[in-house]
């Protein structure tokens, strides 16, 4: 059942932000903090998420009124094709210990996010929230996208069982302040952005990406996700997961030319087709949110040139 009320989340609602220092956590987190809610938060050193008996010990001390999931195990397509153990155990066991702590602990609201991987490789495009379960994962990250699919049955479990108020967003590519730059692991925007740059620093007379070029994909900047989220606290209470994209993609290879146009690089751009290309495309049907209220504000290439500027300004310090 959908519904939609806007008293799911009292202004005075104290939240814990799971995974605060990661893209998506931070960006949340100074989203609510804005709305005046009170955000609480533990670095990874004072709490291991997997370990459910302190998470949920942590819980009851703090009795969130509502809890946002973004702390998992994260990364590109080679990260995920690396480390397929550390993707599916490490969000199982952080799936598990947050949901049912919060519960345990009372916290009437949770917020899981997943990922637009969830869906089928070949899924119609747009993908609409009703595509999932319909065939077979893309197989570079079937271990993530198992347990993201397994976070989603674990919501509509608590829903079913215990009546509570838990739900799931399903974002698409994101970018944004404070990303992964790391070129093993990243996704693949900010690898662009660092690719490019260092080409130009060095007089590098082109750039080798992954794959074919080809693959389509969609970003949407982490701010408007972290507004999507706020949206969908207040006003969400169903069984199926929310998309959150921005409704428009391009390909792997014109996302490509627009961040050396940003960066300013003057060679030429080459793919190494020995590099998996992962799905051809993912583009989410955001009919959903959209009927929320919710539309993206940034257009990629203000988003991409706000990131640099602030890459450039982080690596530079
Ligand atoms: N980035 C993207 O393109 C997309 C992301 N998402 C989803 O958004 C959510 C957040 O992703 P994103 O912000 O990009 O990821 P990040 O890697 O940037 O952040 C993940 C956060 O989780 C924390 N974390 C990981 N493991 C543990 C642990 N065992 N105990 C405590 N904290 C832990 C990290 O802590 P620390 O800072 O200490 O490392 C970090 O703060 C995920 O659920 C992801 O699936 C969905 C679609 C696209
Ligand atoms: C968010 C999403 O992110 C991942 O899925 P993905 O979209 O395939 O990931 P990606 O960003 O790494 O690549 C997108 C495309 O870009 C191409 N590409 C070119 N050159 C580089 C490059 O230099 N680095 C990277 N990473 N990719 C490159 C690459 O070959 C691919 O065709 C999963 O974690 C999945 O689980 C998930 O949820």
């Amino acid at each position: 059942m959908t519904q939609t009320t806007h008293e799911l989340l009292p202004e005075t609602a104290r939240i814990f932000v799971a995974g605060h220092r990661g893209l998506v956590g931070s960006a949340v987190t100074r989203r609510l903090a804005a709305d005046g809610h009170e955000v609480v938060t533990r670095d990874r050193d004072e709490l291991d998420l997997r370990d459910a008996a302190r998470t949920e010990s942590f819980l009851r001390d703090v009795r969130p009124d509502a809890v946002v999931l973004a702390a998992a195990k994260v990364g590109g397509i080679m990260a995920n094709s690396t480390y397929p153990v550390q993707f599916l155990e490490d969000n199982l066991r952080i799936q598990l210990s947050v949901i049912a702590g919060a519960h345990a602990a009372g916290a009437g609201r949770l917020l899981f996010l997943g990922s637009s991987c969830i869906y089928p490789k070949l899924a119609p495009q747009p993908i609409r929230e009703d595509a999932l379960l319909t065939g077979p994962l893309e197989p570079t990250n079937e271990p993530y996208a198992l347990a993201k699919i397994a976070g989603i049955t674990q919501i509509r479990a608590y829903r079913r069982q215990y009546g509570a108020s838990y739900i799931s967003a399903m974002p698409t590519n994101l970018y944004g302040p404070g990303d992964n730059f790391d070129l093993e692991t990243s996704h693949v925007l900010p690898a662009l952005i660092r690719r490019f740059h260092e080409a130009g620093e060095s007089g590098a007379p082109e750039v080798t990406l992954w794959g074919t070029g080809t693959p389509r994909r969609e970003f949407l900047h982490v701010d408007d996700l972290a507004a999507a989220c706020a949206v969908l606290l207040r006003s969400y209470d169903g069984d199926d997961p929310v998309n959150v994209g921005c409704g428009e993609d391009l390909t792997i290879r014109e996302l490509a030319e627009t961040v050396r146009e940003v960066t300013g690089y003057p060679g030429r751009i080459a793919f190494d087709a020995t590099r998996p290309d992962g799905t051809p495309r993912k583009l989410l049907d955001i009919s959903r949110i959209s009927a929320l209220g919710w539309k993206p504000r940034i257009p990629l290439r203000d988003g991409i040139a706000a990131v640099y500027a602030g890459w450039r300004a982080g690596a530079a310090a």
